[in-house]
């Protein structure tokens, strides 16, 4: 048995490069990447890859998630669908701090048309450090669990 933290990476065609790299990144980092696709830059279809990244957090097989389509929005919505997932799109690293710290999003979505790997990895490094705060902020996340109740 391993203690090593797993995070799922997925994206469609737009992000192959840019999920690649994080996938090294967080490695270097100590987590285990699960990089699940897709590995050729064939057009795709980010729903399938936004569902897939999110039953392995809902089901509890990863911590995390990290997301990519050519906006992030596509794949958010998708990965919202799946219940347990809370998802939110990034383009900047106080956002990327405040929705693990105030929402506990266990998924991390960018755009690789929006940003660039330098500013994509720094919001992965804010995600990843913050933790949620609990308090006032769990009794909104607990309305929002029950939204899917
Ligand atoms: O950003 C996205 C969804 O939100 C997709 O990556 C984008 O729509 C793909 O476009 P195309 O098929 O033209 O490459």
């Amino acid at each position: 048995m391993t203690d090593t933290k797993r995070i799922v990476l997925s994206s469609d065609h737009t992000a192959i490069d840019l999920r690649q790299t994080i996938a090294a990144h967080i490695s270097s980092l100590g987590w285990e990447a699960v990089d699940i696709g897709p590995a050729t830059p064939e057009s795709t279809h980010y729903p399938d890859h936004g569902q897939a990244a999110a039953q392995k957090v809902a089901s509890g097989d990863c911590q995390f998630g990290i997301i990519l389509c050519g906006t992030g929005q596509g794949i958010m919505m998708a990965a919202n669908k799946v219940k347990g997932v809370r998802c939110g799109v990034c383009s900047d690293t106080f956002s990327a701090a405040m929705i693990r710290q105030h929402n506990d999003a266990n998924i991390l979505s960018m755009g690789a048309r929006v940003i660039g790997e330098g500013l994509a990895l720094s919001i992965v490094d804010a995600f990843l450090s913050a933790e949620f705060e609990g308090g006032r902020h769990a009794i909104r996340v607990d309305m929002i669990k029950a939204l899917e109740a």
